[in-house]
């Protein structure tokens, strides 16, 4: 789930990444290749404009002494073409001669400012930088010398351009301007700006802006850049080479990357059912996966347990691996078990007779007390055994009492419970068996043994006292202790005897 999550977190940020680097170039060169175009226009414009006045320049040539002639030119020259905020005809000496409209009311003065001047110490097609005319307007003018026929300076024709007013450049320029932060400025080359949507900063110089700085070194580029507000634009610029102005286009980075975010966010709340339910998936598939291992983990640890075996057993390892590990784990607890029980049986048997030694008995003895379950015990031990032993040695010893266990098996019941107590003494535990039938049990035996040939030893006899649980007592070592004193008493009385309880 967490290879998933950052997966996805990673898809996301790639996508988001390269969705950007894709919407900032684009807008990059959607604005360059925009400058530009403004740029060609504005061009055009300005070739129009100075073909316009260097007619009327032509016209004016032999008439520079006639008032009316040069009214009426700048008058249709300022009608006509609607290219200028007003014209004016200003003589060698700087004196305003003519002007359109004629409501300006300069006509007659005569230029000082050094920029005002600017076209007559050029005496050529100039486009003057920004400055204040003495109608007090801000503007650029756009002038043409008037040369007499024989080739003498006579003075100039000027449109003007005033930047502060609706003007040519607002109807080329501004009728692109974007509403989503968009926009267009100017500057000229002294990187003052002659255009700008806000007209406050008209007239305003800027220095540190590096498109202005690239663009007036006559690059066509597009960059990121923080303008000189302190706001991070993409902005594509191309130089106006008539003028040696730049055209600068920009869009703010935010409003450029503002869907982007809704974007993603959508894609985001789209991908989110199926990224839940691949979530769901992968965590019931761990559940399936893992819940065999859990459950066999669980029964190795509880393997001591008795029933842990078969609820191991009932574990559905439904793959290859895990059953397998059950498998295994069910073989190594099957071989453990045997292992124990073998254990189990050695430490509760004895070794020379295969019958239970004194543990084994205690055991047999604890389950009769537990279930309630009333039984005779039967006593018994070998007469005179120091005899074979001294007489035939202690292999032979062990023979006789291996013989004597057999003939103690032949003679039981399943039921009954035989144990060797001592070295050759024994007992025989009947469980649901009274004292008179154990009697009986006990001279069959007894019986059987003095009748019996035992290897080289001969026959034998032996000596049996029986008591019962609860009648004799109710106390069960009371009941041992009158086995004991009734066996006790059978030797006493010339061995090779059964003695009851009761009878002692
Ligand atoms: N061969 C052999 N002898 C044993 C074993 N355990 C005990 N004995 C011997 O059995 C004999 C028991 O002798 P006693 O308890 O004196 O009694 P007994 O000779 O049988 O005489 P009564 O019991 O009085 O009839 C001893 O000599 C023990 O050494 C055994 O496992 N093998």
């Amino acid at each position: 789930m967490f290879s998933v999550l950052i997966t996805l977190g990673n898809s996301f940020y790639a996508t988001y990444k390269v969705q950007r680097d894709l919407l900032i170039g684009n807008t990059l060169e959607a604005n360059r290749v925009y400058a530009a175009k403004l740029a060609e226009m504005t061009d055009v414009f300005l070739k129009s404009a100075q073909d316009q006045l260097a007619y009327s320049a032509g016209q004016l040539g032999s008439k520079m002494a006639d008032d009316t002639a040069l009214m009426s030119e700048a008058q249709r020259l300022h009608r006509q073409t609607n290219s200028f905020n007003s014209v004016v005809i200003v003589n060698k000496d700087a004196v305003i001669v003519a002007t359109s409209p004629h409501t300006l009311e300069v006509k007659g003065l005569t230029l000082t400012s050094p920029r005002a001047r600017q076209s007559l110490e050029a005496q050529k097609a100039l486009i003057t930088d920004p400055f204040v005319s003495p109608a007090g307007n801000y503007l650029i003018s756009i002038s043409h010398p008037i040369i007499a026929k024989d080739g003498r300076y006579l003075g100039y024709i000027a449109g003007t351009i005033y930047l502060q007013e609706e003007n040519i450049l607002n109807r080329i320029l501004g009728t692109h301007y974007y509403h989503d932060g968009s926009y267009i400025y100017v500057a000229d080359r002294n990187k003052t700006l002659i255009y700008h949507p806000d007209k406050q900063r008209i007239g305003q110089k800027i220095s540190n802006n590096t498109a202005i700085n690239e663009v007036l070194a006559g690059t066509e580029y597009a960059l990121s850049m923080i303008n000189s507000q302190g706001i991070d634009m993409l902005a594509g610029f191309a130089p106006i080479t008539k003028s040696s102005w730049g055209v600068i286009a920009q869009r703010p980075k935010s409003s450029t990357l503002e869907g982007l975010d809704g974007h993603i966010t959508a894609v985001f709340i789209k991908s989110i059912p199926v990224v839940l339910f691949t979530l769901a998936g992968i965590w019931l598939s761990a559940i399936f996966i893992s819940r065999p291992l859990w459950q066999l983990a669980k029964g190795a640890r509880l393997m001591d347990k008795k029933e842990v075996q078969q609820d191991i057993s009932g574990i559905h390892s439904w793959y290859f691996e895990a059953a397998q590990l059950k498998r295994a784990i069910l073989k190594g607890m099957g071989l453990l078990n045997d292992r124990i029980s073998k254990l189990h049986n050695d430490s509760h048997t004895d070794a020379m007779t295969g019958l239970f030694n004194r543990r084994g008995m205690q055991q047999v003895l604890d389950s009769y007390l537990e279930e309630r379950r009333p039984f005779a015990i039967i006593t018994l031990d070998i007469d005179h055994f120091k005899r074979v032993n001294d007489t035939h040695g202690h292999d032979i010893g062990d023979k006789v009492i291996q013989a004597l266990a057999g003939l103690m098996q032949s003679h039981a019941r399943k039921e009954d419970a035989l144990c060797r107590s001592g070295g050759e003494e024994f007992m025989i535990f009947l469980p649901d068996t009274g004292l008179a039938t154990a009697f009986d049990v006990a001279e069959r035996l007894r019986l059987q043994v003095a009748e019996s040939e035992i290897s080289t030893a001969g026959s034998i006899t032996i000596s049996l006292g029986i008591a019962h649980w609860p009648g004799s007592s109710v106390v069960i070592n009371e009941v041992l202790k009158q086995a004991d004193k009734a066996l006790y008493r059978a030797k006493q009385q010339g061995r090779n005897r059964s003695i009851t309880a009761e009878q002692t």
